[in-house]
């Protein structure tokens, strides 16, 4: 009998339930069973604000659990992970991807449109204060943060002092919470962090059978447009709170399939608000990426990503804080 795989988790509700998830898929798919093994980090322990200590918190414990081979594989939430990479790991998988756009959860079922000017809104990620102000609605962004419960109660609990919040919808859907959306974002309005709602399933490079076993849960087209995404925010050298925004959606072209890769620097006050397309074959994602980050470039976002959260190549260990 082989021994159960060893998957490692945060113990976050949303960690457990998209771990939980993929332990399923995995055995369904092979028929190896697989553990979940809670790992605890430095970022759990701390009430610490997340943009002083960095998403890469949650990640490095993870990751230092997979290189002392206390756990097999991990699963992250794939727009947390730097964008450097991590040396000994791989990723084995990109599952296909959930809805990738941003969610309103507003008091009496509101819209964005209908919300007032003043109204308060809480999001914590600067990609998308700076986007709420774009929108030139007056609106009052407050920021928030905390996990999912702790940001929905700003809205729907007796203790609720906000009109509304913006989370992914991605992470409500995984905690089965998405009945409580009132309106998901067109991103158009609201263009998504590089990889949200995407995961990322990682093991050791010297781990090749397991490369393998898991390769099985991969989908390709998530994969290519992650990529594409990823690439951008990498050339844009922007790591920790930049309000970088990118998505890539595949579609069937002319002559096959077709990546269509937006992305946009907006200032977090919204009065500057970058945004360029750009197609390409799935093939090229990461040129794609590359691509239009040269564009943006030019265009002047890297005075934009100067002005505030610019982290530079020296902090990218520490990831978002979306
Ligand atoms: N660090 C926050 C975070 N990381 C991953 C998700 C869920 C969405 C996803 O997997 O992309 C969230 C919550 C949010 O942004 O509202």
């Amino acid at each position: 009998m082989t021994a159960p795989l060893r998957l490692g988790t945060r113990g976050s509700a949303l960690a457990m339930a998209q771990s939980g998830q993929i332990a399923e898929a995995l055995t369904a798919a092979t028929g190896r069973e697989v553990e979940l093994v809670e790992v605890v980090t430095a970022g759990d322990r701390s009430s610490a604000p997340v943009h002083r200590l960095g998403v890469g918190v949650f990640v490095s414990a993870l990751r230092d659990a997979l290189v002392a081979r206390q756990i097999d594989f991990a699963v992250h939430s794939y727009k947390d992970l730097p964008t450097a990479d991590a040396p000994g790991l791989h990723i084995a998988a990109v599952p296909a991807r959930q809805d990738p756009r941003d969610a309103l959860v507003a008091t009496n079922g509101r819209t964005l449109a209908e919300l007032a000017p003043g109204a308060k809104v809480g999001t914590g990620a600067l990609r998308r204060i700076a986007q709420l102000h774009a929108l030139g609605m007056q609106l009052e962004v407050t920021p928030i943060r905390g996990n999912v419960d702790t940001r929905l109660g700003r809205v729907l609990g007796p203790d609720a002092d906000l009109d509304a919040v913006v989370l992914a919808r991605a992470g409500l859907a995984r905690l089965g919470r998405a009945d409580v959306i009132t309106e998901t974002l067109d991103p158009m309005l609201m263009l998504p962090a590089p990889a949200q709602g995407a995961l990322a399933v990682e093991c050791r490079i010297d781990d090749p059978d397991l490369v393998e076993l898991l390769a099985v849960l991969d989908h390709a087209p998530s994969r290519a447009a992650v990529t594409a995404e990823r690439a951008l925010l990498a050339t844009l050298e922007a790591g920790c709170t930049a309000p970088v925004a990118a998505y890539g959606e595949l579609a069937e072209g002319d002559a096959g399939d077709e990546i269509y890769l937006r992305g946009a620097v907006i200032s977090p006050d919204g009065t500057r608000d970058l945004r360029l397309s750009r197609t390409g074959t799935p093939a090229d994602a990461a040129e794609i990426g590359k691509a239009l980050a040269a564009e943006l470039l030019e265009l002047g976002a890297d005075s934009i990503l100067g002005q505030e959260g610019h982290a530079g190549p020296g902090t990218q260990q520490f990831g978002s804080t979306e």
